[in-house]
């Protein structure tokens, strides 16, 4: 039966096809390194044609019948086996020893794949600490992967992110998709397509649609803060309150719509569908084009759908309610307004929309919630902090919370200072955002960094090291007004919410709405240790990759005699 399968097909014919596949991979990977274009981006189509190639071939072969179907398929499996060692082969050696950055020192597992970088965001959910110890190993240049470079040096951040930049979006920025008019400004790479819709988000998220928002966050907060009155004494999960409250917040200020996560305790749907998206992109969007390939299978997009389809709910809901004749009281509403009047910061397409809402969701609420239960658990651990913070709130507004208003507010910049500190210590998007140089590369000092190479600075580990700032580890709020000279702080690395052109859009609301948060959750409460908790795993063993993930932290809230 062997015998009759393999009728034709001889040692000599597979050496013969061995030989010239592996000649085949290696061209085709010197034809696609010297390409012009992101290979990367056209691997879905490349692997489509690969599988649709290697199918077709073997029915082709039993459709004409005059070949056996076993030394055909045999025929097929030499080839590309063939065909993938020489393009690895091929590959490896360009990488290793000829690559435009092969001067930059990293492990070598990292200079042949981003599949290292993607393994080590899985492992432990602990990607900066890794980072940490491969930049202490290897410098402060880490090449991370084939054309990535992890850089600890505070003169790239302007050269890299700064108004001034040459450098665009980083690869990484195509997950969603490769077209600019399919995705939120989150993922336009091209800085034309950018500046007009960006234009849209300034609108929704300016310092005067702040005037309208700060009344609605008040009142979110005050259903807070009468939520832990109710709960006096108990220990509660400071991670899930301030979830819950983040979440509220995003809901009006970008939908004009509540979802009562506080109202009733319980965490709307769409929480636990944005924990279970951003689980699942973590590790892979390490290496950009596999969330794409995921999300083009049917069956394999678990992670994106439940999410997406909440999203898009919330977001038809809110077209059915939309007044195109009524000034936008909120973000989305901005968004439909530029559609309405075909304005050029419009989003092109109903994708681009549906994007730009999930980007309001998750660019919003996680960042907010996350950087509220940091603050809070400083406070507790800080009590010097805590109090300094009360009593200034006291003489700003003697009469306590019932007078409690956002500009006497304002007048506390220790509250600043204390945002400031935690952002410093506790950055929401953990990891260094990546850029792509521009062809001719860009110089840092000493460093020419080539072309088209993804370039990032580390931003958890550039803000709290030694060699910038004193006392990195300690949480000294004093550092940003009184002690700020003794300090350094003006020459010492920051950027929480990046810088440039594609810094954070929703700056305003975060400060405003953790301004009021802090204060009044201040104002009205002395806040503790749960007994039991010392906070420890709280600080130090949350997740990190891409945004952090909290692990719980029982406080207890004690209202002051005062309030
Ligand atoms: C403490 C709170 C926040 C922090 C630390 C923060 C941080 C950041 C950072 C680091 C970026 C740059 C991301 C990148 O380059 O890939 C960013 C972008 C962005 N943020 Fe925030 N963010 C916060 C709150 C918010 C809020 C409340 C919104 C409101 C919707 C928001 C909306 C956005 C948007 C739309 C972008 C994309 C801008 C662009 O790509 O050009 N952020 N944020």
């Amino acid at each position: 039966m062997a015998l009759t399968l393999l009728d034709g097909y001889t040692h000599a014919t597979t050496v013969r096809v061995l030989w010239s596949s592996i000649l085949v991979g290696a061209c085709f990977h010197v034809a696609i390194a010297r390409a012009s274009f992101e290979f990367e981006q056209y691997m879905i189509p490349f692997l489509s044609l690969a599988s649709v190639v290697c199918i077709g071939e073997v029915l082709l072969v039993i459709i004409l019948g005059d070949l056996p179907v076993g030394g055909v398929f045999l025929r097929s499996l030499t080839f590309w086996t063939g065909f993938s060692a020489g393009l690895f082969a091929s590959l490896s050696v360009y990488r290793l020893v000829i690559h435009r950055c092969r001067r930059y020192p990293g492990p070598p597992i990292a200079k042949l794949t981003r599949f290292y970088a993607a393994y080590l965001n899985a492992k432990d959910g602990q990607f900066y600490q890794e980072m940490a110890k491969l930049h202490d190993q290897y410098g402060d240049y880490l090449r991370m992967g084939p054309r990535e470079i992890s850089i600890l040096d505070p003169a790239a951040i302007p050269l890299i992110y700064g108004p001034e930049s040459t450098c665009r979006k980083g690869t990484l920025y195509s997950i969603n998709s490769l077209d600019s008019d399919k995705v939120s400004i989150i993922g336009i790479r091209e800085p034309s397509k950018y500046r007009p819709r960006r234009r849209a988000w300034d609108r929704g998220l300016s310092i005067k649609a702040m005037r309208i928002y700060q009344p609605r966050v008040k009142s979110l907060t005050d259903v807070l803060v009468k939520q832990l009155r109710n709960r006096t004494g108990q220990p509660l999960d400071a991670t899930t309150w301030t979830m819950l409250y983040g979440f509220d917040v995003m809901g009006d200020v970008s939908f004009g719509q509540s979802f009562a996560n506080m109202a009733t305790g319980q965490e709307h749907p769409a929480i636990h569908a944005m924990h279970k998206y951003l689980g699942v992109l973590g590790p892979i969007m390490a290496i950009p084009w596999f969330p794409l390939l995921i999300s083009a299978i049917p069956g394999m997009d678990v992670g994106f759908t439940e999410l997406f389809g909440i999203c898009a709910k919330v977001l038809k809901d809110k077209q059915q309610i939309f007044d195109k004749e009524k000034q936008p009281t909120d973000i989305v509403a901005w968004f439909l307004k530029a559609i309405k009047e075909r304005d050029d910061s419009a989003s092109p397409t109903k994708e681009s929309l549906d994007d730009d809402t999930r980007a309001v969701i998750i660019g919003g609420s996680d960042t907010i919630s996350n950087t509220f239960a940091n603050a809070l658990f400083y406070l507790v651990k800080y009590p010097e902090v805590q109090r300094k913070l009360c009593g200034l709130l006291n003489e700003a507004i003697p009469e306590g919370y019932v007078s409690w208003n956002y500009t006497q507010v304002e007048t506390v910049s220790y509250i600043d200072d204390i945002i400031n500190e935690t952002l410093r210590l506790k950055p929401p998007t953990i990891q260094g955002l990546p850029r792509e140089t521009p062809a001719q590369g860009i110089r840092i000092g000493d460093k020419h960094i080539p072309g088209y190479v993804n370039v990032s600075v580390p931003v958890t580990l550039i803000q709290r090291d030694p060699r910038w700032w004193k006392q990195p580890n300690e949480f000294i709020p004093e550092r940003w007004m009184e002690r700020r000279g003794e300090m350094g702080t003006d020459d010492s690395p920051w950027f929480p919410f990046q810088m440039g052109m594609h810094a954070c859009a929703g700056k305003n609301l975060a400060y405003l709405t953790l301004r009021i948060a802090l204060s009044a959750l201040v104002q009205n409460f002395d806040i503790t240790f749960a007994p039991g908790e010392t906070g420890e795993k709280f600080d130090g063993d949350y997740l990190s990759s891409f945004v952090m993930t909290l692990r719980p932290l029982q406080l207890v809230f004690i209202p002051r005699s005062r309030a």
